[in-house]
């Protein structure tokens, strides 16, 4: 029996290709209600985590498993599962409608879901053309659709974004959110942080096949104060006010200046005029989140020292267990939705479209 819940779990997954190893020794769990970004470089080892999530790739060692089951043994996985992965062929002749009615059919979905499909996609105008003249954002579009067919509980995604615009961007985020809001589970890769950043709310990194965190991105963003540095007429006045307040954590520096994470300029300036320090000005340095993805996926990371405050140097070592027990977060880290979420409210049938308009027309 699956377990109905929705979570997909990777547990010490291995995928060795002769002399390359493409994922090694994987581990995260990904939870219904939340979109979770599945991010690194190139060649980092995403495509293949997600065919053999997929039953595409046969692991080397460790499992992946959806509802606590392998993909193979999902019985209809088209109900539970559905993927848009790169490269993804279309039969060039074929149209749009034509390409929705055979896959419909072959899981046993009316045609009417194909209409919906289309308008919900913004393919409806292009809908009776053959697939072979689409743009590459609109063969993703016919991609989603085709992976929305059977309504599934989970959605898997290889780098949606390639050869979207930007209003085809913007209604991806629109329909992931609201699709994971209904207790359903997202998966999606990037190489870029950037551009999922908008739409995730969770995030695994990977890099040269090893997890080297997993987490909520709010953590990973908090691991990256923000720093007030502070000019002061008096430093050591400074230093001593805002530490009395307990406001921050303080750290006078060589030029007189004095920086302070984790306080508003708005506190320490409160301070600083209470205990009379006159101050000369505050700069505040923002954190940069596609700078971390940077230092965690470069191949220096595994060897070199990371700043205080950031995910750890090393990635984190999932005891061993069965794949229905995935591991928890290294020290310091939660995984799950964030609070207030869905733990497991599936809701199918009847799956709502949400709320949001298609994306306009094809292109
Ligand atoms: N069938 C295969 N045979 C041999 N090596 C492979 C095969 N598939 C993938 N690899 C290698 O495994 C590594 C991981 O590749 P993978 O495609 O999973 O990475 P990726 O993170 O998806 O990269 P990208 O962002 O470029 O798609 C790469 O070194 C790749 O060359």
């Amino acid at each position: 029996m699956h377990d109905g819940s929705g979570r997909i779990a990777v547990q010490n997954l291995t995928k060795q290709f002769g002399a390359v190893t493409a994922v090694q020794n994987l581990s995260f769990t990904v939870e219904p209600g939340s979109v979770t970004g599945f991010l690194g470089p190139n060649g980092a080892g995403k495509t293949t985590t997600l065919r053999m999530l997929l039953g595409l790739v046969t692991p080397t060692s460790g499992a992946a498993t959806i509802n606590g089951r392998p993909y193979t043994q999902l019985g209809n996985p088209a109900r539970i599962v559905g993927a848009v992965l790169e490269n993804e062929g279309f039969h060039a002749k074929r149209t749009a409608r034509n390409h929705l009615r055979v896959y419909a059919a072959a899981i046993g979905v009316p045609d009417q879901r194909v209409d919906e499909l289309l308008g919900l996609v913004g393919l409806s105008p292009a809908a009776d053309r053959p697939a072979g003249g689409y743009s590459l954002g609109m063969r993703q579009r016919l991609s989603l659709a085709t992976a929305l067919l059977g309504d599934p509980q989970v959605l898997v995604l290889d780098e949606p974004s390639n050869g979207l615009d930007p209003e085809g961007i913007a209604w991806l985020r629109g329909f992931l959110q609201s699709f994971a809001q209904q207790g359903r589970t997202v998966l999606v890769s990037s190489h870029l942080l950037s551009e999922v950043e908008q739409m995730i709310d969770q995030v695994v990194i990977v890099s040269a096949g090893m997890t080297r965190y997993y987490g909520p991105l709010e953590q990973l963003r908090a691991s990256q104060r923000s720093r007030v540095l502070v000019q002061p007429a008096d430093a050591n006045a400074l230093v001593t006010a805002l530490r009395e307040a307990g406001v921050g954590e303080v750290q006078p520096a060589h030029d007189g200046r004095v920086a302070v994470t984790n306080a508003g300029v708005q506190q320490i300036g409160d301070v600083a005029a209470k205990a009379g320090v006159a101050v000369y000005g505050m700069e505040e340095e923002k954190a940069d989140l596609e700078q971390l993805f940077f230092q965690m996926t470069s191949p220096q990371y595994a060897g070199g020292a990371m700043p205080p405050g950031q995910p750890p140097q090393q990635p984190p070592q999932p005891p061993p267990g069965p794949p229905q027990q995935p591991p928890g977060p290294p020290p310091g880290f939660q995984q799950g939705p964030p609070a207030g979420q869905p733990q497991n409210p599936y809701q199918a049938p009847g799956y709502q479209q949400p709320g949001q308009q298609g994306w306009g027309g094809g292109q």
